[in-house]
């Protein structure tokens, strides 16, 4: 079981998800988000990851600029994509950077699950994520669960990622109703917005491990 939380802020967060036991930690670089991360923090904040931890840069429909600059920190392993972008653009990203790409999908109703296969075809990792409501200012980080029986059963041709409306209480039977092997967090173990609470990341990656072995 791999857990990747996002939206981290600080140095001392991103220690305490890699002491809690996360594989990945993700930092916002989305200014309308409360989790958003400025290009010069993020070379701090990531200045002593582990190793062996993936550092994880999610971008909303990014141009070049922004990309390089990012990517410029050389900080980041990998880049999670999660605005509208075209199965084209991954793979453009993909090859201008020579980083592994994950695509994020939001899924609500079953014809929303027609497109993965197209972005499978072309990304590293796919992230399963909830579809925002029409009227949400982010397209992610809104703390909602999708119907996890959608995706019951099913795979795809890349690693994938759950998310969306994770917490502590609940990954567990999400873990179990979609056989995931990655999920990921951030609204379930804030504080607030924009401030983790450090004892519910710990509660949320001892409970996603526990039910990846009850599974097994
Ligand atoms: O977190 C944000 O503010 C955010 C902004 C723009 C796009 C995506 C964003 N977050 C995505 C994530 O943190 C996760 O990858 C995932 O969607 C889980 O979010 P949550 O439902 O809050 O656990």
């Amino acid at each position: 079981m791999r857990v990747k939380i996002c939206g981290l802020r600080s140095r001392a967060e991103v220690r305490a998800a890699a002491e809690a036991g996360a594989s990945y930690v993700g930092l916002v670089f989305f200014p309308p988000s409360p989790r958003n991360m400025t290009i010069p923090d993020a070379r701090w904040t990531l200045e002593d990851v582990p190793e062996g931890i993936a550092r994880v840069a999610l971008t909303v429909d990014a141009d070049d600029e922004t990309l390089d600059a990012i990517v410029g920190l050389e900080r980041f392993d990998l880049l999670q994509l999660h605005g509208a972008e075209t199965p084209e653009r991954v793979a453009q990203v993909k090859s201008r950077y020579g980083l592994p790409v994950m695509k994020a999908l939001g899924i609500a109703e079953p014809r929303h699950l027609g497109v993965i296969d197209s972005y499978a075809a072309v990304a590293d990792q796919l992230l399963i994520d909830a579809r925002p409501p029409r009227d949400a200012t982010l397209p992610g980080g809104n703390g909602l669960a999708f119907d996890w029986r959608l995706i019951a059963g099913q795979d795809w041709d890349v690693p994938w990622m759950l998310a969306g409306g994770l917490t502590p209480e609940n990954v567990g039977e999400a873990i179990r109703l979609t056989g995931a092997r990655q999920v990921d967090v951030s609204s379930g173990v804030e504080e607030r917005p924009g401030k983790k609470d450090l004892a519910r990341m710990a509660a949320f990656v001892r409970a996603a491990h526990a039910a990846a072995v009850a599974d097994a």
